[in-house]
């Protein structure tokens, strides 16, 4: 039964080891409805990892993942994508080749009498960027001749194929423009209105603080301090990430 007080995505205790390196240690983290949580940390920390087991790319070796309040196993990318749960990567695995359309439905394509239904695919492609703010004004162009900018709101159109709850976002500015990143900020500003909630992995703290409710910091594969955006100072958050202070979930000194 799902608890409709709980948090949307809650983390308790969760653990990944790859042979003798920790890559997460008890790591806790909660997601609210229609919020962005950033998840930080120096190279290493566990980010990827997190974001990884939140998609069902890895299982977690201990820990609990709940879902609106109820335990889950998010034990392939299908099973996450069925629970409401997208996941876009640096690396986008977008189909070159393929126009915007065929991307935005790869996998999860709409057929109609047997036969592909693109005029479905068209329309809800179209609102899906219309959604995110636009952006992307030929729908029939092969990704490959799009800006970095416009690939990253093609991925995350992607999700809104599955009507998702969470999106989690790996490094979505990273190698992008000031002016590129700036677009995609806005695209994570538009999930949060969709009632999405988006956890947002950077290394840019500028960004982070752009656009992000709650910074989470991972440092070690544990969690070292979890920060409000607005009121937080660049210096505990960038201490946190260094290990130059240790800070409980409240982002106060321990
Ligand atoms: N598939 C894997 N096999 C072995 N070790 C791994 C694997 N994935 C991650 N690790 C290790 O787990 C630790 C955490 O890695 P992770 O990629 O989660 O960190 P990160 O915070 O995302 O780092 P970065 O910012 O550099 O991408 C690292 O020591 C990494 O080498």
């Amino acid at each position: 039964m799902s608890d409709r007080g709980a948090p949307l995505l809650e983390l308790c205790g969760v653990t990944k080891h790859f042979h003798a390196v920790e890559a997460l240690v008890d790591a806790e983290l909660v997601v609210e409805r229609r919020e962005v949580v950033a998840l930080v940390g120096d190279n290493a920390a566990g980010k990827s990892t997190l974001a990884r087991i939140v998609s069902g790319v890895y299982t977690p070796d201990a820990g609990v993942v709940r879902l609106d309040g109820e335990e889950v196993s998010l034990s392939t990318p299908t099973e996450a994508f069925r629970n409401g749960v997208a996941a876009v990567f640096q690396e986008l695995a977008l189909a070159e080749n393929l126009d915007v359309i065929s991307n935005i439905f790869l996998g999860h394509e709409l057929v109609r009498g047997g036969l592909l239904d693109i005029d479905e695919m068209t329309r809800q492609s179209r609102a899906f960027l219309d959604q995110l703010g636009g952006g992307v004004p030929n729908l029939r162009v092969p990704v490959s001749e799009l800006s970095g900018g416009q690939r990253q709101c093609v991925a995350i159109a992607r999700t809104l194929v599955g009507s998702p709850r969470l999106v989690v976002l790996d490094e979505p500015t990273a190698s992008l423009s000031v002016a590129q990143s700036a677009q995609v900020l806005s695209y994570i500003e538009h999930l949060r209105e969709l009632r999405v909630g988006v956890i947002f992995i950077s290394h840019n703290l500028a960004d982070v603080r752009a656009v992000a409710d709650r910074i989470v910091v991972l440092r070690h594969g544990r969690n070292n301090g979890i920060f409000d955006a607005a009121s937080s100072r660049y210096e505990d958050v960038i201490a946190a990430m260094t290990g130059a202070r240790r800070f409980d979930e409240n982002g106060e000194p321990r």
